[in-house]
């Protein structure tokens, strides 16, 4: 092994940089970044649990806007591959932790009305039930009332603590953990797949909180 991000085509790196730009536009154009929140990155290059690079969007900036500063690559510790003045998303380390575990391809983190409500209504539970709707599919589970339990992690302020929950609360079936009054955490192989599982999860959240309201 020891490969290092120069060992990464330029051509790799530019597609995977335009790719997180399309996705992030078209997600603020949804208004999935309120307030800087949200974060999204996609993998690079060979794929090593203990060695591996992505594409991570910057700590703190307005992510309704395209500028050079956007993004910056980092290695499986969630540090700066390169030279940079850019700092990476704060919640990094849950990047880090999904991409080990699951050496999936694109990882997007967003905060919505919706997740959040359903985060805290199932919180204490530690996780989201979900029958027998047809966009369960999504997660390429295809039986009849298929039922899935999306994990609901608590939130810190150390995101360290977080990470170190993940291993113990990935559920095989599910590409996406909550976190409590927070946000959802969605993977996929591509940026094609988590931008759909991304999807589902929110179609998800506000079908059961619609449902938690018909109740009589
Ligand atoms: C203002 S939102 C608080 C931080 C957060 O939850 C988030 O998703 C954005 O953090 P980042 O460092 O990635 O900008
Ligand atoms: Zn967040």
């Amino acid at each position: 092994m020891g490969f290092s991000l120069a060992d990464i085509t330029l051509e790799e790196k530019r597609r995977a940089l335009e790719e997180l730009a399309d996705v992030k536009e078209l997600f603020a154009s949804r208004n999935w970044f309120p307030g800087t929140s949200g974060n999204l990155s996609i993998r690079i290059g060979d794929f090593h649990p203990e060695q591996f690079y992505f594409a991570v969007t910057a700590s703190g900036k307005d992510k309704t806007k395209r500028t050079p500063e956007d993004f910056l690559f980092v290695d499986q510790f969630g540090k700066a591959a390169e030279a940079t003045s850019l700092k990476p998303s704060a919640e990094t380390l849950i990047h880090c932790e999904i991409y080990r575990l699951t050496g999936c391809g694109a990882v997007f983190h967003v905060h919505t009305v919706f997740n959040n409500l359903i985060s805290e209504y199932y919180g204490e539970q530690g996780s989201v039930p979900v029958q027998g709707i047809e966009l369960i599919k999504a997660f390429n589970i295809w039986e009849e009332n298929a039922a899935i339990d999306i994990p609901v992690l608590p939130n810190y302020a150390d995101i360290a603590a977080i990470a170190k929950l993940v291993p113990g609360m990935l559920n095989d079936q599910v590409p996406g953990i909550l976190l409590r009054n927070h946000g959802i955490y969605a993977w996929g192989r591509d940026v094609f797949e988590a931008k759909k599982h991304l999807e589902a999860f929110e179609f998800l959240f506000e079908a059961t909180y619609r449902s938690l309201l018909m109740r009589p």
